[in-house]
């Protein structure tokens, strides 16, 4: 896969880029990455890349050539149709069924936006995709596009060792994932539980199961479809409704 990220602060992404799983996933190959100042795009004798909103109002609007050179540019260094995607606050709420998705790219270009918003014609005549990660409001897309990267790369073949499992997370499997417990087994007299002690792999599977219900129908009950639940998971989850 690669990765085209338009921005107007760079320095925001790299130390992202540079650090952890993506760090080590790019030094492998496993993705390649640019990071795209697109006021240099800008035709603009002093590089400006916003304007005033007509019909007047508060902030600056971005103006629609740069960011249209910008992604002509790296549209044309590939083979591949890329999924170009606004970061934006009215877009469709970012989740790991849209991480998936874009997993499956090749090649895959953000466009962070600053200020009051966009030029409307970007996002009608640019963009396959707009995503929100979020109900609230970001002075850029900067963290957000990171947000999604991080969550995209994660995704990909053999990024993640044995040791970070993506499809146990939470929402992967449908349900939050169970509880974790790690070394000591007794920690200020709060005791692991016994079960994990016991070496009985079957029985510690079924805890674990039992445990992503509980914590699924205690926190976020709209994730479960019901429909997709074995006899066994309906059994449980009926146990908690009953309680
Ligand atoms: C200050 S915001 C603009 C908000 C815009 N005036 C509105 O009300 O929808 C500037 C930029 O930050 C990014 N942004 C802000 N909140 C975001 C969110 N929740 N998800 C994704 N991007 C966001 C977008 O790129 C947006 O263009």
């Amino acid at each position: 896969m690669h990765i085209d990220v338009l921005t107007l602060f760079p320095e925001m992404l790299s130390g992202v880029f540079n650090s952890s799983i993506l760090k080590k996933a790019y030094e492998k190959d496993k993705f390649s990455y640019n990071l795209i100042n697109f006021r240099d795009y800008s035709q603009d004798k002093h590089y400006k890349v916003d304007d005033y909103p007509y019909g007047g109002g508060a902030g600056m609007v971005l103006t629609p050539q740069p960011v249209f050179d910008a992604v002509e540019a790296v549209v044309k260094e590939r083979p591949t149709k890329p999924r170009i995607v606004l970061m934006c606050p009215q877009g469709e709420p970012y989740n790991q069924k849209k991480a998936e998705e874009l997993a499956k790219e090749e090649h895959l270009v953000f466009i962070c936006g600053h200020y009051e918003g966009y030029d409307e014609r970007i996002r009608e005549q640019l963009v396959t995709d707009e995503i929100s990660i979020g109900d609230y409001v970001l002075t850029g897309g900067e963290l957000g596009a990171m947000v999604v990267i991080d969550s995209v790369v994660r995704l990909l073949p053999d990024v993640l060792g044995n040791k970070e499992s993506a499809p146990e997370d939470s929402f992967s499997t449908g349900l939050l994932e169970h509880p974790h417990y790690t070394r000591p087994a007794n920690f200020r007299g709060m005791k692991v539980p016994d079960i994990l002690l016991s070496g009985d792999h079957a029985k510690i599977e079924a805890w674990r199961r039992k445990e992503s219900l509980k914590r699924t129908y205690e926190r976020r009950r709209e994730l479960i479809d019901k429909h997709s639940l074995s006899d066994e998971d309906t059994k449980i989850w009926n146990e908690f409704n009953n309680k």
